[in-house]
């Protein structure tokens, strides 16, 4: 691969988006990048927003490129793969797929085969910059190629490879669909204290403020979040009282099974578009 690959997106969407706004930030050309997906609106404003190049066709967006990023639903996937295949077993670039629940032995199988493929999954903060991805690679994948993986997800947050294929499971399940986890903290916060009178918008604005500032400070304190947790909650006082609750109505078996059901489906989603797809 040359020194400045062309990456081709293939899907216009969210996270598409939020990988593209990221890259250009952090150096890498719009001249180098190629956006395919039906012509809509997201489509129009990659081009008018980003200048990357656009198309509808995915058959040329893949010959174009020697780093394709999958960006579509997962439900779709077969459809495009088997499209694009007869283009990529002739150029045969570094896939990367970011859909939730599909192996890299199913991807490879739709592509026609015998390709590079990293799995990552990513998560929607990375449309502020603040993403935390995981990635796999396969057996095919190149060093070269990994850097060039991990620059791209680096460009919108933290990027942590994988050693087992299987980690991507748990890693769905904790930051792929763990903003929605945190942001559920924040609607039930901001109920409890709206309902004891403080203005809803004001509340909204403390909430998030605390769970950015704790965040920040687990991030960068040398004590553990267990600790963190004890220097707040002063003997006979008010955190002790709320931190009390939470453990009597079990919040932490009930996170646990929260945790196990998300990559129940995550594996159940990964057998399902496998056999669909045969
Ligand atoms: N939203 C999330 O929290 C996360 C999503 N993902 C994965 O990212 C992928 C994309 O998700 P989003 O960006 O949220 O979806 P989205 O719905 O915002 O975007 C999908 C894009 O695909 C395009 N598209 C539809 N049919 C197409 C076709 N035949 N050819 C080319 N493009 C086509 C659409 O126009 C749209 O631009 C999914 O596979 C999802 O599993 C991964 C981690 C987190
Ligand atoms: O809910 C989902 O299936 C996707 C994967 C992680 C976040 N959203």
């Amino acid at each position: 691969m040359s020194t400045s690959p062309t990456i081709g997106f293939i899907g216009a969407g969210n996270m598409a988006t939020a990988i593209i706004g990221g890259m250009l930030d952090s150096g890498f050309r719009a001249a180098n990048i190629w956006v395919s997906a039906p012509d809509d609106d997201h489509l129009q404003t990659m081009r008018r927003k980003f200048g990357v190049s656009v198309t509808t066709d995915n058959r040329y967006c893949a010959e174009q490129s020697d780093v394709i990023i999958l960006a579509v639903k997962p439900q779709i996937m077969a459809e495009v793969c088997g499209d694009i295949a007869p283009m990529v077993q002739n150029t045969r670039p570094l896939v990367v797929s970011i859909a939730a629940g599909l192996t890299a032995d199913t991807l490879d199988n739709w592509l026609g085969g015998g390709l590079p493929l990293v799995r990552v999954m990513p998560n929607t903060p990375s449309l502020v910059g603040r993403g935390a991805a995981g990635l796999y690679a396969n057996d095919g994948v190149s060093d070269a190629q990994k850097k060039t993986v991990e620059s791209i997800f680096s460009s919108i947050g933290l990027a942590l490879w994988l050693e087992d294929e299987e980690q991507i499971h748990g890693v769905t399940a904790l930051s792929g669909s763990g903003p929605a986890y945190f942001f559920l903290m924040l609607e039930a916060l901001e109920g409890a204290a709206s309902e004891a009178g403080i203005d809803p918008r004001t509340a909204r604005q403390l909430a998030i403020q605390t769970m950015a500032g704790a965040a920040e400070m687990a991030a960068r304190s040398e004590h553990d979040p267990a600790q963190l947790k004890r220097n707040v909650m002063s003997p006979g006082g008010t955190t002790e009282q709320a931190i009390h609750t939470f453990e009597e109505g079990g919040l932490r078996p009930l996170v646990e099974k929260a945790y196990q059901s998300a990559m129940k489906r995550s594996k159940e989603m990964a057998t399902e578009m496998a056999q669909a797809n045969q």
